[in-house]
C-alpha cells in the first residue's frame, strides 16, 4: 500500500502529465481553429473540476453524484461556480490567511487609524462615511456627484494598490524559490552527511513552520511559485509584475509551460522591458524588493526604440535612419498640428456641422452612427471609435520593429485588433504644397491638405505596404474636424500592420514592392 503522502504527489504529478497531455492534443486537433479560445474553456473545466487545496473533496462537493467532462460541465455552470463560490469562501475563513484591514485602512481618511493629514491633501472633502453615499433628487445631485467622484477615487486608488501587491506578491515568490533552493544547496556544506532528499525536505519543513502551512499546501504553492521563477528567468522580472490574472493558473496547471513557450518569452524579453520601463517609468522600484536594481534599461517614448523579432536588442529609432537622413529626428504627437505657415490659424479639415441645434448645445452629430458627440464622456453618445474619441485616449498595443526584408521598420500589433476596432489616428503636420515626400492627402469641401509625418507623427508612421493588407484608412469626423483613422481588417497578435498605399503611389516610383504577397502587383519597378 502506498503511504498518503506519497499517493498524494504521485495523483498531483499524474494529473498534471494527464493535463498536459490533453492540452497537447487539444491543441493539435483539427479543428482547434473553429473553437473559441479552447484553452480558456479547458481551463475553465479543470477549474470547474478542482480546487485550489483540497480537489478530491472538491470534486465531490461539485458535481454530486458523478464524474464530469469538460461539455457535461457547461450547462450547470452557474450552479457548480456558486457551489464553489461557497466552499472557497468557508475555506478561506477557516484557512491561517491573515486580512489585516488596519493595514489598509490606515492609509485611508476616515478611519479610526488614519493619520492627522488635511483631507484636501488626499483629495478628500469629507470624512464621514455618509457622504460616500449616494443622495437622490436635484438638491442632492451634486452630493451624489461629489460622492460618485469621491468613490471613484477611493476604488481606484484601492483598485491599483491590489494590482501592486499582486506584483509583488509573485516576484517575492519567484525569489523565494530561489533562497529555498540556496538554502538547500547550503545544507550540504553545514550537514554533509546528509542525502539531498534529506536536505531538501530539512528545509521544506523548516519553511512550513515559518510559513505556518501543512507541508501539502507548501508544496503546492512552491510548484506554482517554481512557474513564477521560470517566467522570470526567461522573460525577466517585467513578465512576472505585468502578467494578467492567468499567471496563477498557467503555473498551477503547466498547460503550455514548456522550454517552447519559455524560448518564445526569452525572445519577448527586450520587448517587454522596452514597453515597461517606458510606460510605466517606476516599475523597477518593486524590484528593490527582491534586491535587484531599479534603473531603467529604456528612457523616452515607448516608439522611441525598434525591436527585433529575433529577441536582438532594441536600437534607438534615430539610429535606424541615419543613414538615409543624418539630420533625421521625430517628435511624437497625439494629435495633428496645423502647419501656421501654410494655413495662418485656419484648420483646413474642418467640416461644417450637421446640426445647428447640437451645435448650440456645444455637441456634435455623428455622420457615421447619428448620434452626438461630445468631449465631455458624460455627453458622449459617439461609441464609434471609442479607444480613440468620446472617452480617455487608450495606449495602442503596438511597437515599431525591424524588417529582415529591406523594409526598413515597421509595425507590429502586440494584441487582436478585431475587424472595425481602431488601430490609430494618423496625426502628422497639417500643412499643403510638399512634393517628393510621403503625405496623407485629403480635402475637405473642395480644400486640399496634406499631412505629412517626415518629422512629427505617430506609429501610423511606420506602417508598411501590402497588397493583401489587414488594415485601412478611413475618414471620419469627430467634432466638426475630419481625422484619418487606421482601421483594422482583422489583425492577429503578432501580425506586421499594413495597408494598401494603392496604385498611385507605386506608380513611376523607383521602388519595387517587397510584400512577399503571391497576389503582389508591385514586384516589378512601374508596373502601372
Ligand atoms: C510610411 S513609410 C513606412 C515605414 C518605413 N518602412 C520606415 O522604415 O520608415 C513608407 C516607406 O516604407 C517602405 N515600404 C513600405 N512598404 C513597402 C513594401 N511593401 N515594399 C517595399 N518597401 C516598402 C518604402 O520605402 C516606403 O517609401
Amino acid at each position: 500500500m502506498v503511504p498518503p503522502n506519497q499517493s498524494e504527489s504521485l495523483r498531483q504529478s499524474l494529473s498534471r502529465a494527464i493535463i498536459d497531455h490533453l492540452a497537447d492534443a487539444l491543441l493539435q486537433h483539427p479543428s482547434i481553429d473553429r473553437l473559441s479560445n479552447p484553452v480558456l474553456r479547458f481551463e475553465a473545466f479543470i477549474e470547474d473540476g478542482l480546487y485550489e487545496h483540497e480537489p478530491e473533496r472538491s470534486i465531490d462537493h461539485a458535481v454530486p453524484g458523478g464524474s464530469r467532462s469538460p461539455s457535461a460541465s457547461e450547462p450547470v455552470v452557474s450552479e457548480c461556480s456558486l457551489t464553489k463560490f461557497v466552499a472557497g469562501m468557508w475555506e478561506q475563513i477557516h484557512s491561517g490567511t491573515q486580512l489585516d484591514a488596519r493595514s489598509i485602512l490606515e492609509h485611508y481618511p476616515g478611519s479610526p487609524t488614519a493619520p492627522a493629514m488635511p483631507l484636501q491633501d488626499l483629495g478628500w472633502r469629507t470624512t464621514s462615511p455618509a457622504a460616500l453615499l449616494p443622495r437622490t433628487g436635484v438638491a442632492g445631485f451634486s452630493d451624489a456627484h461629489g460622492s460618485f467622484n469621491r468613490n471613484n477615487t477611493l476604488c481606484r486608488r484601492v483598485t491599483q494598490a491590489s494590482r501592486t501587491y499582486r506584483s509583488v506578491e509573485v516576484i517575492v515568490q519567484a525569489r523565494w524559490i530561489e533562497h529555498f533552493e540556496s538554502y538547500v544547496d547550503s545544507l550540504a556544506v553545514t550537514s554533509p552527511a546528509m542525502s539531498a532528499t534529506k536536505r531538501r525536505k530539512a528545509a521544506l519543513m523548516e519553511a512550513c513552520n515559518d510559513f505556518g502551512w501543512h507541508e501539502k499546501d507548501m508544496r503546492n504553492r512552491m510548484a506554482v511559485w517554481r512557474g513564477y521563477k521560470e517566467i522570470k528567468d526567461a522573460g525577466g522580472w517585467a513578465a512576472l509584475v505585468f502578467a494578467g490574472m492567468g499567471i496563477y493558473r498557467f503555473c498551477k496547471y503547466r498547460i503550455g509551460l514548456n522550454p517552447e513557450s519559455m524560448q518564445c518569452l526569452r525572445r519577448l524579453r527586450s520587448r517587454i522591458e522596452v514597453a515597461a520601463d517606458t510606460l510605466h517609468p517606476s516599475w523597477r522600484q518593486l524590484l528593490v524588493l527582491v534586491g535587484e536594481p531599479a534603473q531603467r534599461r529604456f528612457t523616452g517614448h515607448p516608439h522611441d526604440w525598434v525591436v527585433f523579432p529575433d529577441g536582438s536588442n532594441p536600437v534607438p529609432l534615430r539610429s535606424t535612419y541615419l543613414e538615409y537622413d543624418p539630420l533625421f529626428s521625430f517628435e511624437h504627437l497625439d494629435e495633428s498640428v496645423v502647419d501656421v505657415n501654410a494655413w495662418r490659424g485656419d484648420d483646413p479639415r474642418w467640416v461644417l456641422p450637421l446640426s445647428v441645434a447640437a451645435c448650440c448645445r456645444g455637441l456634435e452629430t455623428c455622420r457615421k452612427c447619428g448620434q452626438e458627440q461630445s468631449d465631455n464622456a458624460r455627453l458622449n453618445s459617439c461609441h464609434c471609435f471609442p479607444s480613440l474619441f468620446g472617452g480617455p485616449r487608450a495606449v495602442c498595443p503596438v511597437q515599431i520593429f525591424r524588417t529582415c526584408d529591406g523594409r526598413n521598420n515597421g509595425l507590429q500589433a502586440l494584441a487582436v485588433f478585431e475587424r472595425g476596432a481602431t488601430v490609430g489616428e494618423f496625426v502628422g503636420l497639417v500643412t499643403k504644397g510638399l512634393s517628393d515626400v510621403d503625405v496623407m492627402e485629403g480635402s475637405v469641401a473642395g480644400r486640399s491638405f496634406q499631412i505629412w509625418q517626415g518629422r512629427q507623427g505617430n506609429y501610423t508612421r511606420f506602417v508598411n505596404h501590402s497588397c493583401k493588407p489587414n488594415a485601412q484608412f478611413e475618414n471620419f469626423v469627430w467634432m466638426s474636424t475630419q481625422r484619418t483613422i487606421l482601421v483594422s481588417k482583422g489583425i492577429e497578435a503578432d501580425q506586421e500592420i499594413t495597408v494598401d498605399y494603392s496604385r498611385s503611389y507605386w506608380c513611376g516610383l523607383d521602388k519595387r514592392c517587397l510584400c512577399g504577397e503571391s497576389c503582389c502587383r508591385y514586384k516589378a519597378i512601374d508596373n502601372c
